[in-house]
């Protein structure tokens, strides 16, 4: 039995602006993303997504809110991806380019969706909307999504 994966995804917002990353390597390279990764031993989903924002961006918050979960499962791979997606607006320093991600702001009707995982044109206009978002994606390889379902959910 292989333990569900659990990552962070973070993005930050402002009015009518998101940012974004270009991930510069490893998992997700060469897509727009939010910033987020692994959750540590002895750290709460939350503090990582907190220590990946600031580790890949530079920037500090002091708080977040989830709003999404996502599963992932891929064919041929038993391990699950269990993505959990948390939004900011109060931050302190400025997006920083670092050897992970290169950020850019981009405006809520401009977002690169066919540059990000093709799992965000589902997900996105809802976290846009301020809604919150359960869903499973069964991907073939990085780019196929074979089957998925999302919902709006009231709570988490
Ligand atoms: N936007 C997005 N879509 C994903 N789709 C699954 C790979 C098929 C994963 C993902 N992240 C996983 C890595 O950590 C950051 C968030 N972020």
């Amino acid at each position: 039995m292989v333990a569900n994966k659990v990552l962070t995804l973070v993005l930050i917002r402002e009015a009518s602006r998101v940012l974004l990353g270009m991930k510069k390597r490893g998992f997700g390279e060469g897509r727009w993303n939010g910033f987020g990764g692994k959750v540590e031993k002895g750290e709460t989903i939350l503090q990582g997504a907190i220590r990946e924002l600031r580790e890949e961006s530079g920037l500090q918050v002091t708080h977040l809110d989830e709003v999404g979960r996502l599963m992932f499962e891929f064919i041929g791979d038993p391990q699950l991806l269990e993505v959990h997606v948390f939004t900011g607006t109060k931050y302190t320093g400025v997006p920083t380019e670092t050897n992970e991600m290169r950020p850019c702001w981009y405006a809520v009707d401009k977002i690169p969706l066919k540059e990000m995982w093709p799992d965000d044109k589902y997900w996105f206009p809802m976290f846009l909307k301020g809604s919150k978002f359960s869903g499973y994606f069964k991907f073939e390889g990085h780019n196929k999504i074979l089957e998925y379902d999302l919902k709006e959910v009231e709570k988490l």
